[in-house]
């Protein structure tokens, strides 16, 4: 990784903090290029991560190892179309565009070798979970690069089916807005128990992050962290059981199956 050169085609959000996560790890500046059409992106992202960002795409991927696509979902044939004739056959292509399936992206830039990812957007503060699938053209080495590039902001994780992408982005790519909402319906309850929005904002997410530290580095599991809040006949069993009484568990795995039936169906039609 630390001679991989690579090249991201757009500049924004997911992949500032990708160049961020890379820099903090002492990834040299002159092994990242960037592209991106807006002056002001440029200009800023040049400034903070201290690498050279230029506004034609051809020109980032010259000499590039690694090629991040790094644009809109809607962008992607177009960007990847117009970028085919710069690419050399060796270089590897990831991209973290939403419901953009290997075979669209075949089909617009011939036989790269390529890598499909679902981040997530705590990716900004280096806790991100990304899911990466291969292509069978991808050699070990590229397959590393992949994994080392994606773990410079939170953890990586390799599925074998193309198809659990969908999985991966109804789990953890839309899942930091199912823990927003839970905040955001806390909160709010705690309002109607009387409490002031600040003091009920401040309990809630305290509450979240507390949880999320115990459950991610404990050595017992999320439903034997559930037990010890609850005791017998308390406060805790009777909202669990208020919880499930309506059906909590089914709730969710509809929701969770309602977002990977929208991924499957965005790259049916984002794919054409
Ligand atoms: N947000 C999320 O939760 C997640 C997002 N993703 C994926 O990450 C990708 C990027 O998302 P995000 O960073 O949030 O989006 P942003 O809009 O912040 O970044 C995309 C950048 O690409 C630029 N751009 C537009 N057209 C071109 C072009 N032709 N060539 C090069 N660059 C171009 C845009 O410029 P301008 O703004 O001027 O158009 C913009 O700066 C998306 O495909 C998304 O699906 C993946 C997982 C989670
Ligand atoms: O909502 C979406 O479609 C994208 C994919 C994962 C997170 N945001």
């Amino acid at each position: 990784m630390s001679k991989t050169r690579i090249a991201f085609i757009g500049a924004g959000n997911m992949a500032a903090s990708l160049i961020g996560g890379m820099r903090a790890q002492g990834v040299d500046a002159e092994l990242i290029r960037a592209s991106d059409p807006g002056a002001e992106t440029r200009e800023r992202v040049a400034k903070e991560h201290g690498i050279k960002v230029v506004a034609d795409n051809a020109e980032a991927v010259e000499g590039a190892d690694v090629v991040l696509l790094a644009v809109k979902p809607q962008m992607m044939k177009s960007v990847c179309e117009a970028l085919k004739p710069a690419l050399k056959p060796h270089q590897l292509i990831v991209s973290i565009a939403a419901g953009i399936t290997c075979a669209s992206m075949r089909a617009w830039l011939g036989e790269q070798p390529l890598v499909r990812c679902m981040p997530n957007t705590p990716a900004l503060l280096r806790q991100g979970v990304s899911g990466l699938y291969a292509t069978a053209d991808v050699t070990p080495d590229q397959r590393e690069q992949a994994e080392t590039l994606l773990s410079a902001v939170g953890i990586a994780l390799w599925v074998d089916e193309e198809a659990h992408i969908d999985a991966v982005t109804a789990v953890s790519g839309s899942g930091p807005a199912y823990f927003f909402l839970l905040i955001e319906a806390m909160t709010a309850a705690g309002v109607k128990l009387g409490l002031p929005a600040d003091v009920a904002s401040k309990l809630t997410l305290q509450t979240a992050l507390g949880a999320a530290l115990m459950a991610t580095g404990s050595d017992v599991d999320a439903a034997e962290l559930r037990r010890r809040v609850t005791s017998p006949a308390g406060t805790t069993e009777a909202a669990i059981k208020s919880f499930q009484a309506d059906g909590f568990e089914a709730i969710v795995e509809k929701a969770l199956g309602a977002a990977a039936h929208r991924s499957a169906e965005l790259a049916e039609q984002l794919g054409k």
